[in-house]
């Protein structure tokens, strides 16, 4: 190294031909000049120790970002390797009311290699679906989750961002809006009537409640996706084979998806263990990858045939349904600068048939099952159908402000029974401080609205079903109380909320109106919740019978 003055200037030259210019020597800069020796006659040392220094700054730079006020989250120890996956109990949502119960309002489980978070306090989840809504507006998505969203082209797996803006949007205001509900409410009311003929069939027998409403659900969620064209009812066009096949098609689809949910809610150590995903040990993703491949032939046959259709103009009187609303919009080209692709069509189509389907069917289930087991509450919404509706009439939506006993019924239900327990997990996309705990990014959030449903704190007699504590109209489910929230809340609050309200409504309202239904002699219903779990995780009605005996007025749905 040399080392040389110029006119008071330090000028040092290395080995490695790196020159450094000093400022004009004082006894400080002699220090310095001395420190700067040391350091390139040590340069090889140094280079061999250099992982460990630069280790070492990360851990200082991590220390100094994170801020001071945070602590360890509690929770519960776990083994090493698994965590706390062996203590795991498959009803998520009581098991981890329970822990709850000993750490507290926030707390973390280790899964594999997966930190998980669980937030059971008003206070908290408002901190991250209000607060820091922005930050939590995302979701993990794992390999299964992509290849069931066609790459991630859905709104549930894509990422807080502009597709998925636009995607919501679309849906929002050109699918799910009230306007766009009242084009369909035509399909909605076909297979409603249908419904009640089919039951009208079992008046005097055992009707299984839960089989019955899941088939009917599905027929009407598929009738106002791809009904409108005929979806196997005679439209008087004269196709009526076409329209039959389409029909099957759709049974075919909802059995394919409903086998693929079943596929996912398998526990798959790919999702806890990420580093074996790609070698599938259990065969879930080659399986499920075949459902999709079938999956998308059906919805690519029935989207052929419906622009066939419209090519060819035809004499057919075509109600709007959801795929003639987006096969316009993929026309239109999307929103902005975010182009609306087929396979933004398609995610959509299966969008709304999994979210659609049995959080409905579900919720219905559940208030038959509450309100069979007691009758008093059952009469009281029967009466209030009669009074509103009349004996000779039947349902329709203008009833539907009028029908207070129902909308409380529907609250209670989603208060004691919330279908989406858990929300979808969220997960923030950067470190958050949630309640003074840093929630580290990537984290898989669960908020448990379950529990929070039933804190007694809160809610008086919570485990009693009684639909009039919703009187005083202090609750509604827009997500602003965090007390109450069972459709989610800020961004990702469920997209589907007027149309879920609409539905129920109008089949809870219209089995009512036609049926009398009561538990058989003897029997007892089965209450039990079964939890299932495929990314979001919900809860379904233990399967029960009913007896059904025909109203005065069922025969005016025929
Ligand atoms: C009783 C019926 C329903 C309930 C209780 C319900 C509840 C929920 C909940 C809790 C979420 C998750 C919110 C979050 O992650 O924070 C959600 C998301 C969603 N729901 Fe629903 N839902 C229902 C019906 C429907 C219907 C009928 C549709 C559409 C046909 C639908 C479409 C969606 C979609 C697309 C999302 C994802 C939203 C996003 O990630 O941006 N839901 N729902």
């Amino acid at each position: 190294m040399i080392y040389l003055e110029i006119k008071g200037i330090y000028i040092i030259v290395t080995s490695l031909n790196v020159v450094i210019r000093l400022k004009p020597a004082d006894p400080k800069m002699t220090l310095l000049s001395l420190a700067l020796s040391w350091f390139f006659d040590h340069q090889s040392l140094l280079f061999s120790l250099s992982p460990l220094i630069l280790v070492s700054f990360a851990w200082i730079l991590y220390k100094s970002t994170k801020p001071r006020n945070s602590k360890p989250l509690p929770g519960p120890r776990g083994l090493p390797f698994v965590g706390n996956l062996p203590f795991l109990d498959p009803n998520l949502h009581t098991y981890f009311a329970d822990l709850a119960t000993t750490y507290g309002p926030i707390f973390k489980l280790r899964l594999g290699s997966n930190l998980v978070v669980v937030i059971t306090s008003p206070a908290l989840a408002k901190q991250v679906l209000k607060d820091h809504d922005t930050t939590f507006a995302n979701r993990n998505v794992n390999e299964l989750a992509r290849i069931t969203s066609f790459k991630g082209s859905d709104i549930v797996w894509n990422p807080y961002g502009p597709e998925w803006r636009m995607l919501r949007k679309l849906c929002v205001r050109e699918m799910l809006s009230s306007m766009s509900l009242d084009a369909i409410h035509e399909l909605h009311k076909r297979e409603v009537r249908r419904m009640v003929r089919v039951i009208h069939g079992s008046v005097g027998s055992p009707v299984n409640v839960g089989e019955e409403l899941s088939f009917t659900i599905s027929s009407i969620i598929l009738s106002m996706m791809w009904g409108g064209g005929g979806g196997g009812r005679d439209v008087g066009d004269g196709d009526d084979v076409g329209d039959r096949r389409i029909e099957r098609l759709g049974m075919e689809c909802r059995r394919l998806v409903c086998e693929m949910m079943e596929v996912l809610s398998k526990p798959n150590v790919s999702d806890v263990f990420k580093w074996l995903e790609r070698f599938d040990l259990q065969g879930i993703k080659r399986t499920v990858t075949e459902l999709m491949a079938r999956i998308e032939r059906i919805f690519d046959t029935v989207i052929e045939e419906r622009l066939r259709l419209m090519d060819g103009g035809g004499g057919k009187e075509m109600t709007k349904d959801f795929l003639q609303i987006l096969l316009q919009l993929k026309e239109e080209g999307g929103e902005g600068k975010t182009s609306f692709t087929m396979n933004h069509l398609k995610a959509l189509l299966l969008d709304m048939m999994i979210g659609g389907t049995d959080t409905t069917s579900n919720t219905v289930e559940w208030a038959i099952a509450e309100l069979m087991n007691k009758p008093e509450t059952m009469k009281k919404a029967q009466e209030e159908l009669e009074r509103v509706v009349g004996k000779d009439n039947i349902l329709e939506e203008s009833h539907f402000p009028k029908l207070h006993y129902l909308q409380v019924v529907m609250k209670e239900v989603l208060r004691l029974h919330p279908p989406i327990p858990l929300l979808i997990p969220h997960s923030p996309s950067s470190s958050c401080n949630i309640g003074g705990y840093m929630i580290p990014k990537g984290t898989g959030v669960f908020v448990n609205t379950w529990a929070m449903h039933r804190d007694s704190l809160v809610w008086e007699n919570p485990l009693e079903f009684r639909p009039e504590r919703f009187f005083d109209s202090k609750w509604d489910y827009t997500g602003i109380d965090f007390n109450y929230f069972p459709f989610g809340s800020g961004r990702r609050i469920c997209a589907g909320k007027t149309m879920a309200e609409r539905m129920f409504i109008f089949d809870l309202g219209t089995l009512l109106h036609s049926f009398d239904w009561e538990l058989p002699e003897g029997s007892k219903l089965d209450l039990n919740e079964k939890f299932g779990m495929h990314g979001c995780c919900h809860i379904t009605c233990g399967r029960g019978f009913a007896n059904v005996e025909q109203c005065d007025v069922s025969n005016v749905y025929q």
